[in-house]
């Protein structure tokens, strides 16, 4: 067996995200945010579940940190709940919440674990919902003065910044689809509240590196990476549509200062165009030092007349599929980390990648075994694109623990570690005692 020896930096870590694991929604001066409201709104969720204790995360974090280190974690990515921080999006501060994350931050510096910090994984405050959300675009500059606040109060402790998680998901799943918080059904809405996302990511990383601070600072895109159906030139034509809609509408405003030419199109065709300074562009495309990636499955898509608003239709591919649904394709992985350093040539950490399965505690263990492969197989990929040139930093697992899956509720589990929500008991799974031998030799068996 050849093994695979990952540059000696690497880093090693899991993801997570606050509203999924802490739990605590109305505890020490937290205000509402939008996934406290969405949740409590009878329907939205599987089983009407909501995150109010969630994994109890914010009373069990040393516990938890404990777990990171025996499974010998180099780094773990969080995110910083905003109404936690500031009740109300914006003036007061509420310092039982910037003591809690400073608390978790010194715990894991004292196990040389690296924080990882997200600014924003979807739990907006509510107050700022109310006066339009990511409509508004005030939002930017108040998420701008947030982020001021947080670097000042832990930019010298924590090395990695990432302003936003998935702004796609979260302007479609949200804006559009009414899946997620803030649950509208508005398509113009959607490209609005995108737009309004990349202008807060810009002012954020403008007062990051106006701070002067030592760290780096990047994004988080969730990509896919796309096949045609067949290789006519209407399928080929679909894959570039596709591409540019999942996976380039908010990293080329980043790196080129334009959207898209198809997402001009599409929102010309539908008339969803909406006036911004063209200035914004400037903001927008704020150097940064690195994007960060989640990758899950690939699609496969065909032209499709039918399809009014992107011409094509996705295919479902012929492999075994995860509990949500999704194609496993770890070559997907490999070639998207090829095609985005070859356009960007910008470092990249894998921010997320992972699997739900219906797992089962049994005689006090998890045999995760489909997870193993799925970790296996991607994290070989990771090493095949450093072998052909891409500098690429490091690899997050999704998740630490099982957790709060949005509108799946606690139905999905992606943890390496068990959560028994009756009792908040954390058990390894086999996946993470996979994960600590993968740390320890700095690779994989091919
Ligand atoms: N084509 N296709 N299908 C795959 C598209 C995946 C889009 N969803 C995500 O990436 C979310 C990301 C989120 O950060 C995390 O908070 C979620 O818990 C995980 C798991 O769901 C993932």
């Amino acid at each position: 067996m050849v093994k695979l020896v990952f540059p000696k930096d690497f880093l090693w870590g899991t993801a997570t995200a606050s509203y999924q694991i802490e739990g605590a929604w109305n505890e020490d001066g937290k205000g509402e945010s939008t996934w406290d409201r969405f949740s409590h709104t009878p329907g939205a969720i599987y089983q009407n579940q909501n995150g109010d204790v969630a994994c109890d995360h914010y009373h069990r974090y040393e516990e938890d940190v404990k777990l990171m280190a025996e499974i010998g974690l180099k780094a773990y990515r969080f995110s910083i709940s905003w109404p936690r921080i500031f009740p109300e999006g914006r003036g007061k501060i509420n310092p039982k919440g910037v003591s809690f994350y400073e608390r978790l931050i010194n715990k894991l510096l004292e196990k040389n674990i690296k924080p990882a910090i997200t600014l924003y994984h979807w739990d907006l405050p509510q107050a700022l919902e109310d006066k339009g959300g990511w409509l508004n675009r005030d939002t930017a500059k108040y998420f701008s003065e947030y982020a001021s606040f947080i670097f000042y109060k832990f930019g010298d402790m924590v090395p990695i910044w990432i302003t936003l998680n998935e702004p796609f998901v979260n302007a479609f799943l949200g804006y559009a689809w009414g899946w997620h918080a803030p649950g509208k059904k508005d398509l113009k809405g959607a490209f609005v509240a995108g737009h309004n996302l990349l202008l807060a990511h810009g002012l954020a990383v403008q007062a990051y590196k106006e701070g002067g601070y030592n760290g780096n600072i990047g994004i988080t895109i969730n990509v896919a990476a796309v096949y045609p159906y067949t290789n006519s030139e209407e399928d080929l034509r679909a894959v570039q549509v596709q591409d540019a809609f999942e996976n380039r509408w908010f990293i080329e405003p980043i790196f080129r200062k334009k959207y898209p030419e198809v997402i001009w199109k599409i929102l010309e065709k539908n008339y969803l165009s909406f006036d911004f300074p063209i200035s914004d562009f400037d903001i927008i495309s704020s150097p940064i030092d690195f994007l960060g990636i989640n990758y899950y499955t690939r699609n496969i898509v065909a032209h499709d007349e039918s399809n009014k608003f992107l011409g094509l239709k996705r295919i479902e591919g012929p492999n075994e599929r995860t509990e949500m649904g999704w194609e496993i394709y770890p070559d997907g992985l490999y070639d998207i980390l090829i095609q985005l350093y070859r356009d960007y040539k910008i470092p990249i950490y894998i921010t997320e990648n992972g699997a739900a399965y219906n797992d089962k505690l049994e005689n006090g263990k998890v045999e995760d075994n489909k997870r193993i492969e799925y970790l296996r197989e991607h994290i070989k990929r990771a090493y095949f694109a450093i072998r052909d040139g891409v500098d690429l930093r490091g690899y997050f697992i999704w998740s630490l623990m099982d957790n709060f899956e949005w509108a799946h509720g606690y139905s999905k589990r992606f943890g390496i570690i068990y959560v028994d929500y009756d009792t908040q008991k954390r058990i390894l799974k086999d996946s993470a005692y996979f994960y600590k031998k993968v740390i320890e030799e700095n690779g994989i068996e091919e």
